[in-house]
């Protein structure tokens, strides 16, 4: 059996101001801090989805940001600083005149090594009449290792996770803006989707209110497994956890289920 393969994670499980990313950011960076501080210094720290504009769709169009370009100087600049690596979230990014939901990531060097624009937009809360979806996968590598990125209404697309795990990923990270009254669906979708994928899932929702929507946080590292390493309650909280990516190839060798898939049946 190969040497551990450890990562620590740190979840910034946030509450958000709708319309409001001067105060996010600054939010933002104070909760960045508080996570870097630790005894354990993390070596990869995760935000929720559109952190810096929260669900302002009305307004999107005014209070994105420009092409990612003060989210990722602001991300640069933590990353490098700090020698650690940053799943930024995702953040509403204007591209002349659409806006995308957009994930982007860097490492220690501040070099940025990701970028994923959600991609099934969530028609329940109108994001198909404010923003466009993106056309690409969220395939990445982090310190050597294939991972993959979603971002919420993502999760209810098995083919998209089975796609990225056939791709290599053995972490999938996940941003959210998750809302009751649907946290059996959260809890249930992303167990499934660690257990089928045989991979560890760290996501990342927000708690807080915004009108009457109500986000319930319960933020979660889930191992291949399907075993929760942590989870959060309904508060702010930073949550942190261990991961050991040799667990993939432990779990993959014990039930085989990437040999014994059958697609020339389904
Ligand atoms: O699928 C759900 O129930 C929630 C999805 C969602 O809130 C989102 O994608 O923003």
């Amino acid at each position: 059996m190969s040497e551990s393969q450890l990562l620590h994670i740190a979840l910034i499980q946030m509450d958000i101001t709708i319309g409001e990313p001067d105060t996010n950011f600054l939010h933002l960076e104070k909760l960045l801090e508080q996570a870097i501080q630790a005894e354990q210094k993390p070596d990869v720290i995760v935000f929720p989805e559109m952190w810096n504009t929260g669900y302002a769709l009305t307004e999107i169009q005014q209070l994105a940001d420009s092409n990612g370009e003060r989210t990722k100087a602001f991300l640069s600049k933590f990353a490098q600083k700090h020698q650690v690596n940053l799943i930024g979230g995702s953040i509403a990014d204007k591209r002349e005149d659409r806006v995308l939901n957009t994930i982007y990531a860097f490492d220690r060097e501040g070099t940025e090594i990701a970028e994923y624009s959600k991609i099934h937009l969530f028609r329940l809360m109108d994001e198909e009449k404010f923003l466009h979806s993106g056309d690409q996968l969220g395939r990445f590598e982090l310190e050597g290792v294939p991972a993959g990125a979603m971002i919420c209404y993502d999760i209810r697309f098995p083919e998209l996770a089975r796609k990225l795990a056939l791709d290599g990923a053995r972490i999938l990270f996940v941003p959210a803006e998750w809302p009751h009254p649907r946290l059996h669906h959260w809890r249930t979708l992303l167990m499934a989707r660690a257990i089928e994928n045989q991979m560890y899932v760290v996501s990342c929702n927000r708690v807080g209110t915004s009108g009457t929507t109500n986000f319930f946080g319960h933020s979660m590292v889930i191992d291949p497994w399907g075993e929760v390493l942590v989870e959060g309650d309904e508060q702010e909280a930073i949550l942190r956890a261990t991961i050991d990516l040799t667990e993939v190839v432990r779990v993959r060798a014990k039930i085989p289920v990437f040999e014994d898939r059958r697609p020339h049946l389904y």
